[in-house]
């Protein structure tokens, strides 16, 4: 059980943690193993557990734009993309954004982490990100049963064996995946046996973080379900952390924090801290509550009438986010697939939810088949013109930003595009129809025809060199701050994506043209490069994989926490989530978050553990 109101308002705890999600949970988890440390755990949302919407897979999006379970955040119009409006979907309740999202295990290549330390934040490589997310995994390998319907290969070192997230092949995998495997493969990728140790390029199988006991979703939930009996544990649920508290300090004084303010029943109350308060309220919260407190640029600050106790003017800025743009591709009818599309009839739905009941059937999947490759495997022959285009834009953007951090963060970037083996593109596959975002153009509105099947086929921009901005708009913690991507502020992240779709719409290789009957989406209208682009403009959509609105850097370097995760300015506030990574990684992003909450519990507990 959570715990109750008495149980938090006025008491005092060793470490209080603002936010329930997936790095929340972790890491209260964790910390609350040793029984002399006391926590708590404030979280806007509830509690939502045993939730059949939640914890059942297969059925994608199913919480979207419900409060319930929705923070339901929007973009401000974007302006380089047809003023595009953007819905930013964030888990809100115990789990957060792992109770939301779509069970890709996903790890980022050695590259792109040792990136992070490379910006100035020793300890945050690639071996230190393998030790603490294997931490957190318990994998399952394939069975015999599982083995018979298609092949699952594993290298059982890049695995984790005790963990509370449950991962596992599913259980079967849909013939089109295959198809899309082999068509990768015979397009010149390479098979990737294992992508979990640091390559990642070519084509895999991810696995699901799924527990095959149960087929449902395994989430931060289950840290928390591995230590709700602990009596130095309490869980707040419907608490919104209004502002952290600091003693009164000499000017040239770092702070300390005090307590946390929060809403609970439309009252305001205070939880004390003895030891430091950690922020987990995600990329689009933690932001708001450091500037809320006081902490932040101080034009934001002055602007919503908040005081300025630290002047750190990396708050909410650095934000990056991964995009993505569809395709849909009608089947030929005689190619023997089941797709997903048969789910859109009523009847069909019906059988397969009592299918789910007795652990058979398909909502037991989640996405499993991608492929990650360079620019030069994409399109070899105009790649050296691409760099070179990339370069002359990068050179620019140095030239103008006064943000003294990005010139090293452009430099890794362009590293990344120069090396052929680091991931700039991702590919999946869904089987059926594509959900395209709400608010398109109505010429991109499209409908699928009931009797036919069809195949979606999705390129991720990994990198992007554009960089946005979450900030407050007013002093109420329950208004929504202010979110503008910068989406395709740089030309060259549309360039990729341009090239992403070109990759795709080439594809002439088998299987793919035994089974593939045409192009339904966005089809014949679209022909130049300046058709491609209009289009990618009117219909990508967020990946909600955003992060850097409190980034990891030095202080000089707009930076907002330390490598220990500690706000600059302040002795015993630490973030703790998704936001203080400050380069955008190849990867989905939930492993890492977990990755930060674990390696954040040795962090606050001085423990140094062997590799
Ligand atoms: C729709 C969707 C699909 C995704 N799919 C995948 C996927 O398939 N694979 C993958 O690897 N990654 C995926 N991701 C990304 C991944 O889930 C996130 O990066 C990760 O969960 C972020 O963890 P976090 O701890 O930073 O934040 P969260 O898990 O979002 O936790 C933040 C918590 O803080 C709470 N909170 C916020 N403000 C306050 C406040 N003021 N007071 C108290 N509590 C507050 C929130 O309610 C929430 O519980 C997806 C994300 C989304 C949204």
């Amino acid at each position: 059980m959570t715990a109750t109101i008495n149980d938090i308002a006025d008491k005092a705890f060793d470490y209080v943690i603002a936010g329930g999600g997936t790095a929340g949970l972790t890491l209260a988890g964790r910390l609350s193993e040793d029984p002399s440390i006391s926590v708590a755990v404030l979280e806007a949302g509830e509690s939502n557990l045993d939730d059949p919407n939640i914890t059942m897979p297969g059925q994608f999006g199913k919480t979207f734009g419900n409060s319930k379970y929705d923070w339901c955040h929007s973009t401000t119009k974007q302006k380089n993309s047809n003023d595009a409006v953007v819905y930013w979907n964030r888990g809100k309740g115990l789990g957060g954004s792992s109770a939301m999202n779509f069970y890709t295990w996903s790890k980022p290549p050695a590259a792109d982490v040792d990136a992070i330390e490379q910006l100035g934040n020793p300890g945050w490589n690639f071996k230190e990100y393998s030790k603490y997310s294997l931490m957190s995994e318990t994998f399952h390998p394939a069975t015999k049963d599982q083995l018979a319907s298609f092949p699952h290969t594993y290298i059982s070192e890049y695995r984790g064996t005790s963990g509370p997230i449950h991962t596992t092949p599913p259980p079967n995998i849909p013939s089109l995946e295959i198809l899309f495997q082999e068509t990768m493969i015979n397009k010149g990728l390479n098979a990737n046996r294992d992508p979990y140790g640091g390559d990642v390029t070519g084509v895999s199988s991810l696995v699901s973080n799924l527990d095959p006991m149960t087929w449902t979703r395994s989430y931060s939930v289950d840290y928390y379900l591995r230590s709700k009996h602990r009596p130095n544990l309490k869980v707040l649920t419907e608490a919104t952390v209004a502002r952290v508290i600091f003693a009164e300090a000499e000017a040239d004084q770092d702070l300390t924090a005090t307590g946390l303010e929060f809403l609970y029943g439309g009252k305001t109350y205070l939880v004390k801290v003895q030891k430091e308060i950690i922020i987990s309220a995600g990329t689009i919260k933690s932001p708001q509550i450091l500037e809320l407190s006081g902490i932040g640029r101080p034009d934001v600050l002055t602007k919503i009438g908040v005081e300025t106790k630290v002047a750190l003017s990396g708050v909410g800025e650095n934000v990056q986010d991964h995009i993505s743009c569809r395709f849909a591709f009608e089947l030929n009818p005689q190619a023997k697939h089941e797709t997903y599309d048969l789910m859109r009839d009523p009847e069909y739905a019906a059988k397969e939810m009592k299918l789910f009941a007795e652990g058979k059937g398909h909502y037991r999947r989640g996405i499993t088949s991608f492929a990650f490759l360079s620019l030069s495997s994409a399109n070899p022959k105009d790649t050296p013109a691409l760099i070179e285009k990339a370069s002359e834009e990068i050179m620019a953007i140095k030239k103008c930003s006064n943000n003294p951090g990005l010139a090293e963060q452009l430099d890794l970037q362009q590293e990344r595009l120069i090396n052929d083996t680091r991931p700039d593109i991702e590919l999946l596959c869904i089987p059926n129809f594509p959900t395209i975002r709400a608010l398109v153009p109505p010429q991109w509105q499209m409908m699928p025809d009931p009797e036919k099947k069809y195949i979606t086929m999705a390129f991720v921009l990994n990198h992007p060199l554009s960089r946005g901005t979450v900030h407050a708009k007013t002093t109420d913690p329950l208004d929504q701050p202010e979110i503008d991507p910068h989406y395709f502020e740089h030309d060259f992240d549309l360039e990729i994506m341009v090239q992403g779709f070109k990759y795709i719409r080439s594809t002439n290789v088998e299987p793919w043209n035994s089974d593939i009957k045409q192009e339904t989406f966005p089809g014949p209208t679209v022909v130049t490069d300046e058709d491609i682009r209009e289009f990618i403009k009117d219909t990508f959509n967020t990946v909600w994989h955003t992060m850097g609105s409190c980034s990891m850097l030095p202080r000089d370097k707009n930076g907002v926490v330390n490598p220990e995760l500690k706000v600059y300015g302040t002795t015993n506030l630490r973030v703790v989530d998704i936001s203080v990574i400050p380069l955008q990684i190849a990867a989905h992003t939930q492993a890492t978050a977990y990755m930060i909450g674990e390696k954040a519990s040795d962090i606050i507990r001085g423990i140094v553990r062997d590799a």
